[in-house]
């Protein structure tokens, strides 16, 4: 009999998941329950999550969809428009229905509509946030159509982050789903309050994987796959044991006919292998001791919360990931879709 090797970390968080709602929730929401004991639950629903009120309903249907047993926790995010009130956000925090807001540029992506049309504009509301120790969530892109789509990334950091940085001080943000070099040495440099969530498609492909050989509508997410140099950075980044660096999935359902389509959406469902497919980049590195940092120590000491109780155990065997998943009465295509990994969840 061979011995597949094995690691064992403590119980890991993904610090940014999309569980939608209605059947689609109860369809992916125990993929993340599977794997991780805490997730960052984004806002950005239709309508979206902009009250105490909305958000505490919305995780009692996350809690509803659980499956058996579960001991999953959904921790909570209010999405911020021009028009939120300091008070809600703070009543909110003080609840302990928020452990964050999330800043989506109006247009940047997916659900993003009523997002914030100038930084400026929720001043008020980010001042609140510092004074309470509220941490802020950005997904960092500009919307500017004279700006390159690939470029969005890059200008925002110029254009509107290092400015939020330095007039919020104190203020704890973390920088979504970073896909840039610039975007990884920003976090680097930066100070105690500044952190980064890093996806498993950014780890592992660059825009080749979309557009080479056809368009591939399953490798497509916003902030959009970078070109190699991005990717090689991100991965040092990652495996580097930074401790302001953290696993944050983007797992982004969307089913499969509206992917596949003349405009497609943006995002990649990741849930249902995460583990797997991170491990595999940590284990290509040789980083695969700095994993446990990244999957369940760097993220809840950023946010100021306790560290999981409890292990999980990978093992070397190999899995290969299904074509499709069918959910919420329709059916996802899964990152990986086909291929094999070397670890897999035990
Ligand atoms: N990442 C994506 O491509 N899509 C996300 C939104 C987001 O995180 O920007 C979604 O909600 O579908
Ligand atoms: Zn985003
Ligand atoms: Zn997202």
């Amino acid at each position: 009999m061979t011995t597949h090797p094995t690691l064992t970390i403590r119980r890991p968080d993904d610090w940014h998941v999309h569980l939608r709602d209605g059947a689609m929730l109860e369809g992916v929401a125990p993929y993340t329950a599977r794997q991780f004991a805490r997730a960052i639950v984004m806002p950005n629903l239709s309508p979206p999550m902009t009250d105490v009120a909305g958000v505490a309903a919305y995780r009692e249907r996350i809690l509803a969809a659980l499956p058996a047993g579960s001991d999953f926790t959904p921790l909570m995010t209010l999405y911020l428009t021009d028009h939120t009130d300091p008070d809600e956000v703070e009543r909110g925090h003080g609840a302990g229905v928020f452990t964050a807001a999330k800043l989506y540029p109006a247009h940047a992506t997916t659900g993003s509509a009523q997002g914030v049309t100038s930084v400026a504009t929720i001043y008020p509301v980010l001042e609140r946030m510092q004074k309470i120790g509220m941490p802020l969530l950005i997904h960092g892109e500009v919307t500017d159509s004279h700006v390159d789509i690939f470029d969005r990334e890059a200008v925002f950091i110029e254009r509107t982050l290092r400015k939020l940085v330095a007039d919020f001080p104190a203020l704890k943000i973390v920088f979504e789903h970073i896909t840039t070099q610039e975007a990884a040495q920003f976090v680097e440099s930066g100070g105690a309050n500044v952190a980064a969530t890093i996806t498993p498609q950014h780890l592992h492909i660059n825009r080749n994987a979309m557009l080479v050989g056809g368009m591939r509508p399953h490798a497509y997410c916003l902030p959009v796959a970078k070109r190699e140099k991005h990717r090689l950075a991100l991965r040092k980044l990652a495996t580097s044991g930074h401790d302001r660096v953290f696993l944050g999935t983007d797992t982004a359902p969307h089913a499969r006919h509206l992917k596949e389509s003349a405009c497609g959406c943006a995002g990649l469902f990741n849930a249902p292998y995460a583990l797997e497919s991170y491990i595999a980049v940590f284990d290509e590195e040789g980083a695969l001791d700095k994993f446990e940092a990244f999957a369940s120590e760097n993220g809840p000491r950023f946010y100021g919360l306790p560290l999981n109780e409890g292990t999980v155990t990978l093992e070397k065997s190999g899995v290969t990931v299904p074509g499709e998943i069918a959910a919420g009465g329709t059916v996802l295509v899964p990152f990986h879709a086909g291929e094999t990994l070397a670890w897999r969840l035990v």
